[in-house]
């Protein structure tokens, strides 16, 4: 222990201790009491020690004085602080008196145990540097040399006021230069453009780690780095944290977290510092060059920023723990790369049972929905059909309670002398009985035979086809075999054939239907014609001497049709009343009793409306049919010459055409072939026109469903070309047709391309519409009746008998003087006020 004595200016000695820091305890204390007598008498023996202190000190003497006063207040260097010796305490004395304190700990500085040894640095006293042991810690003084305390003090400082960019210098500064805190202050100052008197001057620097700097050894203990304010009040948080992200940018992002508070406590100052600033601590300490602390940061640093700095910073062995920290990092990193690898797999993984659990539950959604949507379809087709069959059955119900209305209503209307009811030769009480009789023939399904006929129904349709594509076949046949016959006979007409079997029902179709040909056949009141009359054969020359045959007005595909005359009336009047069809039997070859079943019929029917048969004459190789003669020529020949018809006169005609068949049908007479060249017009004296039925050629009296494939293919209904069997709702099919064709001059079903196949699917799917502008100007009620006779299902088909009935034809009956529009409109208030409207849907309604 060396003691000092110095004399002050005033004459007062004042003694300076150097204390040295030595051993422990009481040894401790006897060493000082023996160096202060050693050095009262070295200073006695060498005066020049003195000298060379003040002299070394360089102007610090009157600051030994006056720590000499405050030597009782704090222990003297080397000792070691107690509780009650807390660092603020001690460093506050010490260095408001300019004397460094530096606070180290396991070689170290140390500024975050308060409890820890101190030891000042003597070099300002030249105390020599000793390592000292107290108590139970290892205190290592570690003297700063003297090439670093007096070498030139790189400083940057960077002011906290104003606005960003701050102003930034870098000072070269010397610790021997320096005598007092404010004349560092005032030196800053001006660096910093500041005045060093004036208000604005730097009142506070801080460090870093958010320390402030208030006395020159807080300066000069090792920052490169300052915060200069000039505000009276402490540098607040927020302020210091922004000023930090600003001067390091990159530790920003890095730091995560915002930097701590300056006043929180030192641990957590270093925790929260960048590690640019930890490191150019380290590296000062340790004596390295110090780093800018705008350098990029290393991954070395961020690693350690990231996974402990404590671990770090604390190294026993320098370098080498470092090294071995950083390599347990990287381990550790490395580990964790692993294990992230590992987690990313997993959580790959469960990605995709996720995204295949997703897929697999769409699949099945969509598969449950469409088995749903699926049965939601066929649940409503299933009550769709059956909605539609009840209201069918209940509409026929209905329509049977209004029939009989209807029947009470004629009978009274009959009792007032309806003529025209009696004309048509027609019992109300028998029409009802006839349409009670259908109805309970055609019967509605019931709702259990719903699948039955669903079964039914299918096999039909896959039969139906492949009979279609052989009736296509027949068709084809038959128009190349009526093609070759008109061209030896030089004929256009090809339109009619027959089939060697005709009328024939197969014995199995008959027991399938017997019941219903039973029930068909009993509902009837038939008036059926009886067999044919033998004729005698006569020869020509007979004919020729009854009949004088005149020019020949048509011909047809196996006869010829000639006026002619009896010539024994030909002297009365002179004019050809009759006329007569020549029939080749040679042609009728293959096709049966056509011609005796022509001649049967005819020669039984009287009707107005129907060609009257006068006579048969039949010679070895012809027959000589007498008609009746029809002046105005055929349909087809007016439609071609007017194109189209007046709906008054279409009305009129298919009416004719109606009674004509109402007239057939009554007597289980179908015809078979009604076309416009069957037609025949007849001109009357009061200028009015009658239509009759010719061409019986293809009549049947029907006992049963027929199959055979006969007609002409634009007149020929659907139920014949599925060879399912039908009746006499062919020829109200064919009166559809011919309406269409009155009302617009051509056929609601054609084949652009003459395609048989074509026009038959079209017929058979009811495919035709009123086309524009053909039809804009036609009435609604004309379409209403047609749309009831192009009924692809016979049981819904208008009959004659309702055909008769309906307005439109009705039109025909009334002045022919008012508009037809006014008058169809009157008569559809009074049709369709009654129950029919319901059955048949309102007016214009599609089929
Ligand atoms: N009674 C008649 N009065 C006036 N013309 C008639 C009469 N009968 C037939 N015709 C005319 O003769 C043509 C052919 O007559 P019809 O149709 O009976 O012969 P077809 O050989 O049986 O004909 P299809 O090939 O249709 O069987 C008719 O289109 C018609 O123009």
């Amino acid at each position: 222990m060396v003691l000092n004595k110095s004399r002050k200016p005033g004459g007062k000695n004042q003694i300076e201790e150097n204390v040295e820091v030595g051993s422990t305890g009481g040894e401790k204390e006897e060493q000082m009491s023996a160096g202060r007598k050693q050095e009262a008498k070295e200073e006695q023996q060498s005066p020049s020690s003195k000298e060379n202190l003040q002299c070394n000190e360089n102007g610090l003497e009157g600051q030994f004085r006056t720590r000499n006063a405050l030597r009782a207040s704090f222990p003297p260097a080397g000792r070691r602080f107690t509780d009650r010796h807390s660092r603020s305490v001690v460093g506050t004395n010490y260095e408001k008196h300019g004397l460094p304190v530096q606070m180290w700990e396991n070689g170290r500085p140390s500024e975050t145990k308060n409890d820890c040894l101190v030891h000042e640095e003597h070099k300002c006293l030249e105390f020599p540097s000793k390592h000292s042991q107290f108590g139970s810690k290892q205190i290592q003084q570690i003297a700063v040399p003297d090439s670093q305390m007096n070498r030139p003090w790189v400083v940057t400082i960077v002011r906290a006021e104003g606005c960003a960019p701050h102003r930034r210098i870098t000072m070269l500064l010397n610790r021997r230069a320096v005598q007092t805190f404010e004349q560092l202050l005032g030196d800053i100052s001006e660096a910093l453009g500041l005045s060093r008197w004036r208000k604005g001057h730097v009142r506070r620097l801080y460090t870093l780690r958010g320390r402030e700097a208030r006395s020159v050894s807080d300066f000069f203990r090792g920052d490169e780095f300052f915060i200069a304010t000039s505000g009276k009040q402490p540098l607040s948080n927020d302020e210091l944290q922004s000023l930090l992200e600003e001067l390091f940018p990159e530790q920003k992002s890095n730091a995560g977290s915002r930097l701590p508070s300056p006043s929180t406590s030192n641990d957590v100052h270093d925790n929260a510092l960048c590690s640019a600033v930890w490191c150019s601590k380290q590296r000062s300490v340790h004596g390295t060059c110090v780093r800018q602390a705008s350098e990029p940061v290393q991954k070395e640093d961020l690693w350690i920023e990231k996974y402990s700095k404590e671990e770090i910073s604390s190294p026993k062995e320098g370098r080498k723990a470092r090294i071995e920290a950083l390599q347990q990092m990287r381990t550790k990193v490395q580990q964790e790369e692993r294990e992230g690898a590992k987690r990313w797999q997993q959580e790959k993984r469960i990605r995709e049972r996720l995204e295949l659990e997703r897929v697999l539950r769409d699949q099945r959604d969509e598969t449950w929905s469409t088995v749903e949507e699926e049965n939601e379809g066929t649940s409503r087709v299933v009550d769709q059909w059956k909605k539609e069959e009840k209201r069918q059955r209940h509409c026929k119900d209905q329509c049977c309670q209004v029939d009989v209305e209807e029947q009470q209503r004629t009978i009274s209307e009959e009792d007032k002398g309806n003529q025209r009811i009696n004309n048509l030769g027609i019992g109300c009480w028998e029409q009802e009985q006839r349409k009670l009789s259908l109805n309970e023939i055609k019967g509605g399904p019931k709702e259990k035979d719903l699948k039955v006929k669903s079964d039914v129904e299918h096999k039909r349709k896959a039969s139906q086809k492949e009979r279609r594509h052989a009736s296509s076949e027949r068709w084809r046949d038959y128009e190349e075999h009526a093609h070759n016959r008109n061209r030896d006979e030089n004929t256009e007409d090809s339109s009619k054939f027959i089939l060697q079997d005709q009328d024939k029902i197969p014995e199995s179709k008959v027991q399938g239907k017997k019941g219903r040909s039973k029930q068909l056949n009993g509902s009837r009141k038939q008036k059926p014609i009886t067999a044919v009359r033998s004729r005698p054969i006569v020869s020509r020359e007979k004919v020729d001497i009854l009949y004088e045959i005149g020019r020949t007005i048509g011909h047809g595909n196996f006869a010829v049709v000639k006026e002619c005359r009896r010539k024994h009336e030909v002297s009365q009047n002179g004019n050809w009343e009759l006329a007569i069809k020549i029939v080749h039997k040679a042609k009728l070859t293959g096709h049966g009793d056509v011609l005796e079943s022509e001649v049967e019929l005819m020669s039984r029917l009287r009707h107005p409306n129907v060609v009257r048969l006068i006579e048969v004459l039949e010679t070895v190789s012809e027959a000589f049919l007498v008609m009746e003669y029809v002046r105005g020529g055929d349909l087809f020949d007016a439609i071609a010459e007017s194109v189209r018809f007046t709906e008054r006169h279409a009305a009129a005609m298919v009416r004719d055409l109606c009674q004509a068949l109402f007239y057939l049908h009554n007597h289980s007479v179908a015809h078979r072939d009604i076309k416009p060249e069957n037609l025949l017009m007849q001109q009357n004296h009061d200028g009015s026109t009658t239509l009759k039925l010719a061409d019986f050629g293809l009549a049947v009296h029907l006992t049963g469903p027929v199959y055979t494939v006969c007609g002409t293919p634009t007149y020929v209904a659907p139920e014949i070309l599925t060879e399912n069997g039908y009746g006499l709702e062919v020829d109200m099919w064919a009166t559809g047709v011919i309406a269409y064709i009155l009302l617009c001059g051509f056929p609601p079903f054609r084949s652009i391309r003459h395609d048989q196949y074509e026009l038959f699917d079209q017929i058979q799917f009811g495919q035709y519409e009123f086309v524009t502008p053909f039809w804009d100007h036609i009435s609604n009620v004309a379409k209403q009746l047609i749309q009831r006779l192009l009924v692809i299902d016979p049981s819904n088909r208008y009959t004659a008998h309702e055909a008769l009935q309906h307005p439109w034809t009705m039109v025909c009956d009334s002045n022919d003087g008012m508009n037809i529009q006014r008058e169809v409109t009157t008569n559809i208030q009074r049709h369709f006020s009654s129950r029919q409207r319901r059955r048949h849907g309102p007016v214009g309604s599609a089929v």
